[in-house]
């Protein structure tokens, strides 16, 4: 069955003023999954997100900068964000499970056999949406993913996904002028584009999504790159069509005679 990881930034889930998450978000992007799910897929939801779903329940007005602060907005943000998930999915029939993994989890050959396995129990039966965050409560600075685009890339890997869709807040790669990059087939072509900025609530920027580019064709897993808030690029994506930035799987050199 056709495997597909898909990636949501905090961007696309919270609201502009990022002091709550925005459901109007999680109901369009249900009721386009659903569609893919009901035609046969196989889904994987990575979500981000937690931080800033806990910044109101902690009274905050902005993100923190301490690492116990940002645990605890994740600790308090991730049921806020499950509820939102499962309300979204519940009006399709179908059900949400939260998968929390850490470095160690994917890192261990055991504790990455258990993941997998547990994914792919959750896969077969077929009305079940794993979601997908860092254990941010837990896991220590140094072992951390740090960006959910390279635990998004690690999760395409561990469940063998046919694709990586990573929904940001920008239309894909842009150059300079703003322009949508349709293909990369180089990624030092990919490179010279990363500008520094990120969305305000944000973690990875373009720099750790190109990364996560790269970890994921190295498994052979073509990765696109699009437009969150957009409605109907879910769909397009799925099938590999022209929508925000496509890096196909390069083609191995051929054998000289
Ligand atoms: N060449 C580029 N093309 C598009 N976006 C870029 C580029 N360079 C940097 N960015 C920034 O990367 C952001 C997306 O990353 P980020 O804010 O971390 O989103 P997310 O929360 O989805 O992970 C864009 O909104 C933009 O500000
Ligand atoms: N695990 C964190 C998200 C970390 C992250 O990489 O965020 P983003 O750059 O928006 O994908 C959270 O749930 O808030």
């Amino acid at each position: 069955m056709s495997r597909i990881v898909l990636k949501f930034g905090t961007g696309v889930l919270s609201r502009l003023d990022g002091r709550a998450l925005d459901a109007a978000q999680f109901r369009r992007i249900a009721d386009e999954v659903s569609v893919l799910v009901k035609a046969g897929k196989s889904v994987v939801i990575v979500s981000s997100a937690a931080i800033a779903a806990g910044i109101p329940v902690l009274g905050l007005s902005k993100r923190p900068d301490d690492l116990p602060g940002k645990q605890a907005c994740a600790a308090a943000g991730q049921p806020e964000l499950m509820r939102m998930w499962s309300t979204a999915f519940r009006r399709h029939g179908l059900n949400v499970a939260q998968m929390l993994l850490t470095h160690e989890d994917v890192d261990s050959r055991m504790r990455r056999k258990n993941a997998r396995n547990t994914i792919e129990r959750l896969l077969n039966s077929h009305e079940i949406i794993p979601i997908v965050n860092e254990n941010d409560s837990v896991a220590v600075e140094e072992l951390r993913f740090g960006d959910n685009d390279r635990l998004s890339a690690e999760v395409a890997l561990l469940v063998r996904a046919k694709r990586l869709i990573i929904l940001t807040s920008s239309n894909g790669l842009t150059d300079n002028t703003g322009r949508r990059l349709p293909i990369i087939r180089k990624m030092e072509d990919a490179l010279r584009h990363v500008r520094p900025e990120k969305g305000e609530l944000s973690v990875g920027g373009m720099k750790t999504k190109l990364e996560a580019v790269q970890l994921a064709l190295s498994g052979n897993i073509p990765v696109s790159i699009i437009d969150g808030k957009k409605r109907g690029q879910i769909a397009e994506a799925a099938v590999f069509g022209d929508v925000g930035t496509r890096f196909p799987v390069p083609r191995a050199p051929r054998k000289a005679s």
